[in-house]
């Protein structure tokens, strides 16, 4: 089943639980954590994770676009995050194995993200203890970007991996995402949707949102 994940990056943050509550109808909340490092933008941290977790039951996808993510697993686990997602290149084999162990060890879901330019064999140290492997379609850092459609073959070729290695294991891809390019992305194996200006640009967020279940 298709999941959608509104992306909060495009949200009024001065109306946060407003613009939360104006979601509802979707399935999961994704959370765009940057650093400044890894992206060249800083958002949110693990207050404000938090906080959201104070205003809403959704289950909370939060995609960490930090370096060395270890360092704050258990900090944005405690803050009530659900699953989490680490880049492969935010830190070496080593870094990443640990940052997986330590959100088993929290009881949250565990997740891999793959920049566009990453091989999506990248993934395969890791993928039989996985709950999700994200594939981005835009560079990271930024919303309202245009969608790579080269990332198409990408997410096709991490569809057959999951399929061999993992077929539990849930592929997200996130960026540039409209009615448009959902069906394509869903058409190449995705099965959950992250969309930040299609849902809080649209005048009313909940058709938004089934207009990207098609
Ligand atoms: O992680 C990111 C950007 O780095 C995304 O989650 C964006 O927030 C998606 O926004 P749209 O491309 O859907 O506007």
């Amino acid at each position: 089943m298709i999941k959608i994940a509104p992306s909060i990056l495009s949200a009024d943050f001065v109306n946060l639980e407003r613009d939360i509550k104006r979601v509802s109808t979707a399935d999961w909340l994704h959370v765009d954590v940057m650093d400044g490092h890894f992206v060249p933008n800083l958002t949110i941290g693990i207050p404000v994770v938090k906080s959201i977790r104070k205003c809403t039951d959704m289950f909370l996808d939060v995609h960490l676009m930090i370096d060395k993510p270890v360092r704050y697993i258990e900090d944005f686990a405690k803050a009530g995050a659900d699953l989490l997602s680490v880049h492969l290149e935010a830190d070496g084999p080593t870094g990443i194995a640990q940052a997986l162990r330590v959100m088993e060890d929290c009881g949250v879901k565990k997740a891999v993200a793959l920049r566009p330019i990453t091989s999506p064999k990248a993934i395969l140290p890791y993928l039989e203890n996985l709950d999700m492997v994200l594939v981005m379609t835009v560079e990271p850092g930024f919303g309202g970007q245009s969608f790579m459609a080269d990332q198409l073959d990408t997410i096709s070729q991490v569809r057959s991996l999951i399929r061999q290695y993992n077929p539990a294991c849930r592929l997200q891809v996130d960026g540039g995402i409209n009615p448009e390019t959902a069906r394509r992305v869903i058409a190449a194996g995705a099965d959950t949707l992250v969309a930040g200006s299609a849902v809080y640009g649209a005048a009313d967020p909940a058709m938004a949102i089934a207009a990207l279940r098609g």
